[in-house]
């Protein structure tokens, strides 16, 4: 079953290695495991529901509890130090499309704000309840998971918007198709919050991000119902599909969505690349970005980041040898070096020819290639790291990450802006901060930044969010220092909301909020995120 107080499936753990255990004590020093509230004090907080009975509503306390938060730090904080004091009073499962339109017909006569809720994977405060008076509704779109309608000519899907990573994929697969839409939070989010939150896959290299994918669908809005046509492309005036992209639940409820589907790939194969330094590995990585070059995906780390995840990997034995032969090849991976995963997708022709030009562009940069272990091994556990964080809170660690996406002319200035920016953040509390990142989606112009910063959990929450907040805040400080979006992947939610008008200007800011206010004029919808 699925934790109500942490990351995905309670019956998967993850063991932190004996060496990473080590290394964060040395880097920020021993945590304080401390005691969560469990779920009997959690049920005992929720006040009685405010919506007045309704057959397609759920009023029960475990339900409310398990869609009152997503997955964002301060979600974490609230949930597990016990301070959460906002529930949603229902959650409703329509069965079809039929029902999602009466229920926001309930929600308008009985004033009830809506939030749309989808695997409740947000890690940037999109679910969080507003204060208020008024009733708070979650429409989940949990039973809206089928495969509506497969168009083999045109290469189309449509799916019901609730449907989540692995559904929709063995949907696809069981007749030779995939999306190739892989986030890291796979395992339980839909295809109505990829696109409701512009979501990006760790295949976006090879297979697109959503924006690409998603081809038209249907919304369910306050006001009418909204349908986008899926056309291969269109030059007649604006493309109404992007208003839709990003509109956290602003807008309306999508319940169905057309995407572009691609046929099985032939041939799949992820290999490691080591290079001596971070200047070597940028510059390979922009050319190889900027060449062409057919690729599925690049993830590459910094020195702090190859050393974390060699550490993590347990396996002593086998990374001390791997360690011994780089040096060989002289890249100390206990120093300076970085590591690069690069993915091959495709007919077996393109997959052996782009393997041979980006391992040739790797070279000039003085890249060892390391064959396959590796590769694969980040293949297997790409959807098992996130486990990690149960662990390290259990150790009395928080861990939380930020992406950003700046041009390549400032990509190691912006990186060691924003970890400074985080590791001196709590020099106030003589506190330290271990921070290391990757750039992970790429594109001619410029690439994503992805930072992890890990710091020791203090005794309240109250003092958790204050440290997370000093370090939110500066790290998002330097991302508009360096004009980097202040979202790559994960959206606007709250947490990104004060950041938004350095990207979207004043104007701009307003455009988006006559958009929402056209779609829901008495703004019932998901009112406090996105703008
Ligand atoms: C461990 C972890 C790893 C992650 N990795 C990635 C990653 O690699 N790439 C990435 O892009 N994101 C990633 N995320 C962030 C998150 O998974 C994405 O934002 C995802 O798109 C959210 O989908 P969801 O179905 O869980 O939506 P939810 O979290 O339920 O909702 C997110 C927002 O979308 C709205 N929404 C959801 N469904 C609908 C709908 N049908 N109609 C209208 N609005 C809707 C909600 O109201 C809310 O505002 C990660 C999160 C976690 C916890």
């Amino acid at each position: 079953m699925r934790r109500w107080n942490g990351w995905g499936d309670d019956k998967v753990d993850f063991h932190l290695s004996g060496s990473a255990q080590g290394m964060l004590e040395e880097l920020i020093g021993s945590g304080t495991p401390r005691e969560d509230v469990d779920l009997a004090g959690m049920l005992a907080k929720i006040p009685a529901s405010r919506l007045p009975d309704h057959p397609l509503v759920d009023r029960e306390p475990l339900t409310r509890l398990r869609h009152a938060v997503g997955q964002s730090f301060p979600d974490w904080v609230q949930i597990r130090y016990g301070d959460l004091r906002r529930f949603p009073d229902g959650v409703a499962f329509p069965n079809d499309d039929r029902e999602v339109g009466v229920l926001l017909r309930y929600a308008a006569e009985t004033e009830a704000r809506v939030i749309p809720y989808g695997g409740g994977t947000s890690v940037v405060g999109h679910l969080t309840t507003p204060k208020g008076d008024q009733p708070v509704l979650m429409i989940a779109t949990t039973r809206l998971n089928q495969l509506q309608k497969l168009d083999r000519r045109n290469y189309l899907a449509t799916f019901g918007a609730g449907v989540n990573g692995p559904d929709l994929e063995a949907a696809l697969r069981a007749e030779g198709f995939t999306l190739g839409h892989y986030p890291q939070s796979f395992e339980y989010s839909t295809l109505g919050g990829w696109v409701a939150a512009r979501s990006s896959g760790q295949q976006s290299l090879g297979y697109g991000r959503i924006e690409d994918m998603f081809a038209g669908g249907r919304m369910y809005t306050p006001t009418g119902i909204f349908d986008m046509n899926t056309l291969p492309a269109s030059a007649a005036g604006p493309d109404l599909r992007h208003m839709v992209l990003g509109s956290e639940g602003r807008m309306g409820v999508i319940s169905e969505a057309t995407v572009r589907i691609r046929r099985l790939p032939e041939a799949e194969r992820f290999h490691a690349v080591f290079f001596p330094d971070w200047t070597l590995a940028e510059q390979a990585v922009r050319e190889v970005s900027q060449a062409g070059v057919p690729l599925s995906m690049m993830r590459l780390s910094n020195a702090m980041e190859t050393q974390t995840n060699l550490a993590l990997a347990g396996k002593e034995r086998l990374i001390n040898g791997l360690k011994q032969y780089l040096e060989l090849r002289r890249v100390n991976v206990a120093d300076q070096g970085c590591m690069l995963i690069i993915g091959f997708t495709g007919a077996r022709a393109i997959v052996k020819a782009g393997r041979r030009k980006a391992l040739e562009l790797c070279r000039r940069y003085r890249g060892v290639h390391m064959y396959r272990m590796l590769g694969e091994a980040w293949r297997k556990n790409r959807f098992r790291t996130p486990y990690a964080r149960n662990e390290l809170w259990r150790l009395g660690y928080g861990v939380d990450t930020l992406e950003t996406c700046v041009h390549w002319d400032v990509v190691g200035e912006a990186m060691a802006g924003i970890e400074a920016a985080l590791r001196n953040a709590l020099n106030v509390e003589n506190e330290a901060v271990h921070v290391f990142t990757h750039l992970s989606h790429f594109y001619s112009s410029g690439c994503s930044i992805y930072t992890t910063y890990l710091f020791r959990l203090p005794a309240n929450g109250e003092a958790a969010m204050a440290r997370w907040r000093r370090l939110k805040e500066a790290a998002s400080e330097q991302i508009v220092k360096y004009r980097g979006t202040i979202s790559h992947q994960h959206g606007v939610g709250e947490d990104h909301q004060p950041y938004l008008v350095h990207e979207k200007t004043p104007l701009g800011i307003d455009l988006i909020k006559q958009n929402c206010a056209f779609f829901d004029p008495k703004g019932m919808m998901n009112p406090g995120k996105l703008v």
